[in-house]
């Protein structure tokens, strides 16, 4: 630690979209930031995470691993639970143990997307799949752990980097002329980078101030769309930087068949957030500009 730094945050999933950018963020003054990968610490082994947490003083964790893979999870329950659930079990015990605030990142997968309107954080949970349920479990398992915490649930999360939506429309309209998208699932995209500044503000918050809101709150972009939508939109931005297009079919969910179900109504209220944390997300087509101009340049 150099003479400055007063605060060091550790941050899981370091190769991941969120963890990618909460190293690119502009952290303030006296944090550092130690991200840790999969090689550094396997999520699986509790020992090894309270270890981890226990081998420095730590001003706070984020804990932005998951086992992302929602249709993998289905036929993989004992590492999706494993990972999702015991994990963020062991970082809420290790960071009450540390005296220490944790930062736990959720879906909107704990929704069973079966209503109109947005979630509010206390709507009622019921997971369609093995994903959406064992990250409810690390929900709980933060909750009842004792630490000083924060759960943010997100959504559709995007980036220039990983796996995600956008990458992958991209990379199939190389290929293809029409691509045929689910139009029966509605939600709003998140930056990664946009997701990362929000907890690094909420983190800053746990750290420097013992009053700061604990609790459970949503984040993503402002907007409702499909995916179809989504993928519309990514086309057009992308054909008006020279990147690839294609034409985009609308079809239900049902044309689509996939191991695990997903929710029809992803909407995440943010009227929690704002009343915490005064934190108002920007439209999701400005988001995604951003991304596009990393990816494939700024537009001409
Ligand atoms: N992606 C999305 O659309 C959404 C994500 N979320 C949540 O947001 C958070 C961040 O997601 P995002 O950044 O997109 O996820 P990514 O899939 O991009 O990254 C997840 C990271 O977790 C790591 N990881 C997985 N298993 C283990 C393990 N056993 N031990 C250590 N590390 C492991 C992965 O490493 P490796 O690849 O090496 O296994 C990867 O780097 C997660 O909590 C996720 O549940 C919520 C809503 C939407
Ligand atoms: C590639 C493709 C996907 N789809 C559909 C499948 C799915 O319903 C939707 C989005 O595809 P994805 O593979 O990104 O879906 P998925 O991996 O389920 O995305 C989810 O990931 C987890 C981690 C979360 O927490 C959620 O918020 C959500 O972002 O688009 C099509 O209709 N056509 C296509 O060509
Ligand atoms: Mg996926």
């Amino acid at each position: 630690m150099s003479a400055t730094t007063s605060h060091a945050i550790l941050v899981t999933g370091a190769g991941g979209q969120l963890g990618t950018e909460l190293q690119r963020c502009a952290w303030p003054q006296g944090y550092e930031i130690v991200a840790i990968d999969h090689d550094t610490l396997d999520l699986r082994d509790s020992e090894a995470i309270a270890a981890m947490v226990a081998s420095r003083p730590f001003a706070a964790v984020i804990n932005g691993a998951a086992y992302t893979a929602v249709d993998k999870a289905e036929s993989d329950v004992v590492t999706a639970w494993a990972v999702n659930a015991m994990a963020p079990a062991a970082f809420g015990e290790a960071c009450a143990k540390a005296g220490i605030p944790l930062v736990q990142v959720s879906t909107d997968y704990v929704f069973a997307g079966d209503r109109q309107g947005a979630w509010e954080v206390n709507d009622p949970v019921a997971p369609l799949g093995v994903y959406g349920a064992s990250k409810l479990g690390g929900e709980l398992a933060v909750r009842t752990s004792g630490a000083r915490h924060v759960i943010v649930r997100t959504a559709w999360v995007v980036s220039a980097h990983g796996h995600n939506f956008i990458k992958t429309m991209l990379r199939l309209a190389e290929t293809r002329d029409t691509l045929s998208v689910v139009a029966d699932q509605h939600g709003a995209p998140t930056s990664a980078a946009d997701l990362a500044n929000v907890l690094m503000t909420i983190t800053q918050r746990l750290v420097e101030d013992e009053d700061a809101p604990p609790g459970t709150f949503h984040f993503s972009n402002a907007g409702s769309i499909s995916w179809a939508d989504f993928a519309t939109e990514i086309f057009r931005q992308s054909g008006l930087r020279g990147g690839p297009t294609a034409e985009v079919v609308p079809i239900p969910s049902s044309d689509y068949p996939t191991p695990a179900v997903r929710p029809a109504n992803s909407r995440l209220s943010h009227s929690a957030i704002y009343a915490a944390y005064g934190i108002a997300p920007r439209d999701w087509q400005a988001a995604l500009s951003d991304i596009l101009d990393e990816l494939i340049g700024a537009t001409q």
